[in-house]
């Protein structure tokens, strides 16, 4: 028998919003942060020496600067969480974490949103606790906040999502910083260190999961420059015009069920795009983004359904049926004339969501 188990976790990148589903409406998209777990298995050499930290090794996108430290890093952190939510204080001993990361950081394509869900799903499988999908999304929740990335990378598909409104007492849970759910290192290593952190409030997250007609693909255009989603949610407004309001209510009810029909009306789509309540605002960040919206439409382009701003940006997300080159190819232009290189892709709606799986040879 193996003296250790493996298994592998995998999960979709995701394009969160939508045009106008700001919060709200996030699609599983095919790249993804994968882990390999290998488990020493009770009774082995490696689980009989106490204490060894989680190995951590990143290959991929953006790995030189990931801290490999498990109390610093996303993904562990997340899984410390978790476990000691469960009472369980540390991590089993000797554990070995290979990541491989095909998401860009800080582009929009939900990077922090998979590697939180990666984290609770390695929390799950250290500590055997088998939590299902709603209890899984909580504890996401709790770090990342909103609802559309993470709901979109735990399902897979086209997905719309809610936050549950909290009774008082489970507000002050949701409300804690941060950093108490998520310490970067045992405050006083003592005995009492990681007993009773803040246990996520029951059935935060809701979603529900669209369809998506089949001739649909994602072009993702993404700048060669990082922006932190903290600074793109920092320059929204607090409040709303019930114009605004309106504007993107009456879109967002129609589009979901455009992306559904087979074949999708592009004129329709395109107008259902549009968005009055983040993108405004995120322009200022992200140059040739009013061009980009503005100058590619389905008569000039055809083939493309609808062109918004993926997450918080600064990808850009067109959806199109045909002539993904050229659609590609003219944003890339736009971009190059404000002195911005980009990377570009075609992916197709990843509908598996993440999956955890035993690979042991
Ligand atoms: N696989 C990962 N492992 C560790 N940390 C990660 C990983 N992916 C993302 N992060 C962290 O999340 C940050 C990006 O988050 P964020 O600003 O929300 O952008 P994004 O739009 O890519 O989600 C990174 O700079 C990094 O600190
Ligand atoms: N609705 C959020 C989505 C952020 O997604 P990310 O992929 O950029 O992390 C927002 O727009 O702020």
């Amino acid at each position: 028998m193996s003296s250790s188990r493996v298994y592998k976790i995998n999960v979709p990148c995701s394009s969160a919003n939508i045009g106008p589903g700001f919060d709200v409406c996030g699609i599983a998209l095919s790249k993804s942060l994968s882990l390999k777990v290998t488990i020493p298995q009770p009774g082995s050499a490696a689980s009989s020496d106490e204490n060894i930290l989680p190995q951590i090794i990143y290959s991929g996108l953006d790995s030189d600067n990931v801290p490999l430290s498990p109390y610093k890093n996303l993904l562990t952190r997340v899984a410390l969480y978790v476990l000691r939510s469960h009472g369980i204080t540390n991590f089993p001993s000797g554990v070995i974490i290979e990541a491989h990361n095909e998401i860009p950081f800080g582009r929009g394509l939900g990077s922090s949103g998979a590697a939180v869900i990666a984290g609770v799903l390695l929390g799950d499988l250290l500590g055997g606790l088998n939590l299902d999908k709603g209890r899984l999304l909580d504890f996401a929740l709790m770090v990342e906040r909103h609802p559309d990335n993470v709901s979109a990378a735990l399902m897979g598909g086209f997905i719309g999502s809610y936050l549950r409104e909290l009774s008082p007492e489970d507000m002050s849970a949701a409300a804690i910083p941060l950093a108490e759910v998520l310490p970067e290192y045992p405050p006083d290593a003592g005995p009492d260190w990681g007993k009773n952190p803040p246990l996520p409030p029951k059935g935060i997250g809701h979603y529900v999961r669209f369809g998506w007609a089949k001739e649909i693909k994602a072009i993702a255009v993404s700048p060669r420059f990082e922006l932190a989603t903290a600074k793109a949610r920092g320059v929204l407004p607090d409040t709303y015009s019930k114009k605004d309001l309106i504007f993107n209510l009456q879109r967002l009810a129609v589009l979901t069920t455009a992306l559904a029909r087979s074949p999708p009306d592009a004129n329709l789509i395109y107008d259902a795009m549009a968005d009055k309540v983040h993108q405004p605002y995120r322009m200022t960040l992200i140059p040739g983004l009013p061009k980009i919206l503005t100058e590619l439409t389905p008569t000039s382009h055809p083939g493309l359904l609808g062109i918004c701003l993926s997450g918080a940006g600064p990808t850009i997300l067109a959806l199109a049926t045909h002539n993904f080159d050229s659609i590609a190819q003219d944003i890339q232009q736009i971009f190059k004339a404000e002195g911005v290189e980009v990377d570009w892709s075609v992916l197709d709606v990843d509908e598996r969501g993440s999956t955890v799986e035993e690979i042991t040879p």
